[in-house]
């Protein structure tokens, strides 16, 4: 088995329900790193919090962040975070929904989508049934995709996606997708596991991903990833 590069997603991931990080994947993602191999972050999460992670772990691949919609690595693209979509559907949906949700749109947007670069998010405090309901009028529904990522509500322009954009970053350095070893553990996820040639679920990942992995761990979050890093990896 030939893994080239290891691709791993954040929340419910590398980090438990409560969204922190677990030292067991941390210790397998350096161990990896240590044999040559890169890791590489792919989350819904901002560009920021998405390099931070990188850099305290010490992923030495790139991110993809905003669920594709930017991506990053160091000593690429002039050291510049590259956005891949415009955000016209995404900022147009959002006028819909402060038309729609009135006091709510504020009240369940999330603290962080000053810093979204392509899209908008929403806390799980508000219904996912009601924010489609807000947006079956919208005339651009068909740009956009919406994401329950278990952690968060994400809209998004459709053009982009972990899997298009992990491909794009791949191609970039040289990496063969089929020698990619994805591991995810929510709907966010599918796109790029279906990219990569190994599609590693965690224990606690939702049944349709385990559908599409070609192995699902015994294990959840961070120990799921430590275990099928030591399995194929190391
Ligand atoms: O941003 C979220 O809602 C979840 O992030 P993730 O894609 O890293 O799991
Ligand atoms: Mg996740």
């Amino acid at each position: 088995m030939t893994i080239e590069a290891i691709a791993v997603d954040i929340d419910g991931t590398i980090t438990d329900e409560k969204r922190q990080i677990c030292i067991s994947a941390i210790e397998a993602l350096r161990k990896a790193e240590s044999k040559g191999i890169p890791t590489i972050i792919v989350t819904g999460n901002v560009v920021n919090y998405a390099y931070a992670t990188e850099v305290l772990i010490g992923c030495s691949g790139g991110l993809v962040a905003e669920n594709g919609g930017v991506v990053f690595k160091e000593g690429e693209n002039n050291n510049a975070v590259e956005t891949l979509v415009e955000r016209a559907f995404v900022t147009s949906a959002e006028e819909h929904l402060k038309d729609k949700l009135g006091d709510k749109f504020d009240k369940h947007a999330s603290h962080d989508n000053m810093y979204r670069l392509t899209e908008t998010v929403f806390y799980k405090t508000l219904d996912i049934k009601e924010l489609e309901d807000a947006l079956k009028d919208f005339k651009y529904l068909d740009e956009l995709e919406i994401y329950d990522s278990g952690f968060a509500l994400h809209i998004t322009d459709k053009r982009v996606n972990k899997g298009t954009s992990l491909k794009y970053l791949c191609e970039r350095n040289g990496i063969n997708m089929e020698n990619v070893m994805a591991i995810g553990d929510s709907q966010n996820d599918e796109d790029f596991l279906k990219q990569a040639g190994y599609k590693i679920a965690v224990a606690n990942a939702e049944d349709k991903l385990k559908d599409i992995s070609t192995y699902t761990c015994e294990n959840m979050f961070g120990d799921g990833v430590a275990e099928a890093i030591e399995k194929f990896v190391l």
